[in-house]
């Protein structure tokens, strides 16, 4: 088991953690806490029934009275249909809110964890299909579990409470008994929670290498299926299965054990209560309406078991927590509860990414109505940088003792093929270069100015990236292309520009939607790889980039569409500082002005 940045507190300590949560949502469960304490209230007050009903026996013998009697009957009948509403009223307002809170909590912590992990700039560290299912699986369990164990915690604290402090009036021996069910019941479950928790831990880790094993065979069936590996992956999965399960197994003999222990004391409290109530009625120490006592007695009894129940599901719900703040080793615990009220302007985001959409499906038609297109046209009279690496180093924290050293030289407006053997440090040149990563010594300097002055907004603005896995995302050819080029020009006629710049326009057209067909990120595109690989290209040259770099960016394509692409480089190249990485050098050689060997 791995072990993590928060996992070594005592359990109190996790639980309190666990309940800053809710602090943002003091509102809700001051509301929360108020409408539970009626319902247990309310709750408390039923065993009166015995003694109305006891009353009405009476006045139904009463003959003389017969006026008197119909009052009475219609008064009872009023005042407990009137309690019955007010419970139905109070049920819904309860689960109201508690489902209220879970979504909110469950809201905050998935926001801040996805700002967290879009923030990190290397995110080669980052496991994604495990934190795709923390942010779906574990935050729902967190934000549920803590919301509705609360409110039932307060309940089960009410009945206790009242129920004993009824019983210590009116029924003291049966408090005896009722708190002597409650110590058994207990005992156990606090001495079981702790190994509850810790089995809890491992099987939602299991789980969660369970839903990276599938996504990552369901990214590559196609792989799997042509190299014959489908029997020794559905072995490799149903292993990942089989440990999720025996986490899984011996969580629930765990839980069993308790839950035994819990029906147990729960059945002992009430052989004791019933025997020493009648007891007392026999002895004539107890009034006949035995039954309001036995059920507060009852109350205190179940109460009880009720909250150590559920400080076992917080125990569990805080170590699930504590899986989920080591998604990120920069991730505070107060960042998934301090922050403003992000529901205060929630309508406005939804209708600003509406009309963000309705304008994508009807883009400006030429350059006249786009913000930015003065901006495109000042920097290309510019030069293109020169680049050149001095002394620079890095080593990944993983391989310490392995450093890589560049030193570069690539002027203005040159069309250079990065070469060198596989693990010579190309990626992570550029890498360095695109301020993803930071050198450990050494500088990198650009047109004279070191990169490190250079703010990443200057990269966004002057570097386009094409790697070797062209990304599609779920959206319109035309959104694809503009995609990372706002504050450019996004017209059609810009965007058109591009695609042909690319020998993408011809394919967009003979498209059922042309520029507005939809496509898909996971694969079951239309789009051949030659294809793909334009539109991403497209993308990369509409804002006229002074730095591009081609990563292997046209390794997956057919020989046909890559001296197509190469051909529309000739153009696109112009004007700009180039860098490529190619396996494939004597395709690129025409376009080339040098070729810089890494492992020199
Ligand atoms: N995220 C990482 N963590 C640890 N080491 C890494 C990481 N990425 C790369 N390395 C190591 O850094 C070295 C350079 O890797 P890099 O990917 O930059 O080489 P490359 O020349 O691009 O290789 P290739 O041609 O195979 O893509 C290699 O020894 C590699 O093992």
């Amino acid at each position: 088991m791995q072990e993590g940045k928060n996992q070594k507190k005592f359990f109190g300590k996790d639980i309190m953690n666990l309940l800053k949560l809710m602090v943002p949502e003091k509102r809700y469960c001051i509301l929360g806490m108020t409408v539970v304490g009626l319902n247990s209230a309310l709750l408390l007050y039923l065993p009166q029934v015995t003694t109305d009903i006891a009353k009405l026996q009476e006045l139904k013998y009463d003959q003389e009275n017969k006026e008197k009697s119909q009052k009475t009957n219609m008064y009872y009948h009023l005042k407990w249909g009137g309690v019955c509403l007010l419970g139905m009223f109070l049920g819904g307002a309860r689960r109201f809110l508690n489902t209220q809170i879970s979504n909110r909590v469950g809201m905050r912590m998935r926001y801040a964890m996805f700002q967290k992990l879009m923030s990190t700039r290397d995110n080669q560290s980052l496991h994604s299909q495990q934190l795709v299912h923390k942010l779906s699986n574990d935050v729902s369990l967190v934000s549920t579990g803590l919301s509705q164990d609360i409110f039932i915690m307060i309940r089960g604290f009410i009945t206790t409470i009242g129920g004993a402090a009824y019983l210590s009036y009116y029924a003291f021996p049966l408090l005896a008994s009722a708190s002597a069910a409650a110590a058994v019941m207990g005992g156990s479950a606090i001495l079981l929670g702790k190994y509850m928790s810790q089995f809890k831990v491992k099987e939602t880790q299991e789980l969660g290498s369970l839903s990276e094993v599938s996504q990552e065979m369901l990214q590559a069936h196609r792989l799997i299926k042509l190299s014959d590996m489908e029997q020794k992956e559905n072995q490799r999965y149903s292993a990942q299965l089989f440990r999720w399960y025996e986490q899984a197994t011996q969580f629930s003999k765990m839980q069993a054990l308790n839950m035994g222990l819990m029906e147990g004391g729960g059945l002992y409290a009430l052989i004791l209560i019933l025997f020493q109530g009648c007891y007392l009625v026999a002895t004539g120490h107890l009034d006949p309406e035995l039954a309001k006592y036995f059920i507060q007695a009852v109350y205190m009894a179940s109460g009880t078991r009720v909250m150590i129940a559920i400080y076992n599901e917080l125990v569990k719900t805080a170590a699930i927590y504590n899986t989920i703040l080591d998604i990120h080793p920069n991730l505070h615990e107060s960042e998934l509860y301090n922050q403003p009220d992000l529901t205060k302007n929630y309508r406005e985001y939804i209708s600003q990414d509406d009309i963000l959409k309705a304008q994508l499906l009807n883009p400006p038609q030429n350059a006249e109505h786009t913000k930015g297109w003065q901006e495109l046209y000042e920097h290309s009279t510019i030069p293109p940088p020169s680049i050149s690496f001095k002394n620079v180093q890095y080593s990944y924290p993983n391989h310490e003792n392995s450093t890589l050293t560049f030193n570069l030289q690539i002027n203005s407006g040159e069309i250079v093929l990065l070469q060198g053997p596989s693990g010579s440090g190309k990626t992570t040149a550029l890498n360095l270069l695109t301020k993803l990563l930071t050198p450990s010594s050494g500088e990198i300097v650009i047109d004279g100015e070191p990169l490190s002055k250079k703010d990443f907004k200057w990269i966004q603005q002057h570097v386009s990236y094409v790697q070797q896995d062209g990304i599609i995302f779920n959206a319109t050819v035309y959104e694809n292309i503009i995609y990372g080029n706002h504050g450019y020009d996004q017209s059609m006629e810009r965007v058109i520009w591009a695609a042909k710049m690319s020998s993408a326009h011809d394919f967009i057209e003979n498209m059922q939607n042309k520029y507005q067909t939809k496509l898909k990120s996971d694969g079951t595109t239309s789009l051949s790889g030659g294809q793909k690989q334009r539109i991403v290209l497209a993308r990369a040259i509409l804002k006229n980039p002074r730095i591009l770099i081609l990563d292997e960016a046209t390794s997956n394509i057919d020989s046909q569409s890559e001296t197509d692409i190469i051909q529309a480089l000739t153009q696109i190249c112009k004007e700009k500082t180039v860098i490529i990485v190619s396996h494939k050098i004597e395709n690129y050689k025409p376009l080339l002005t040098r070729v810089i060997n890494l492992d020199q």
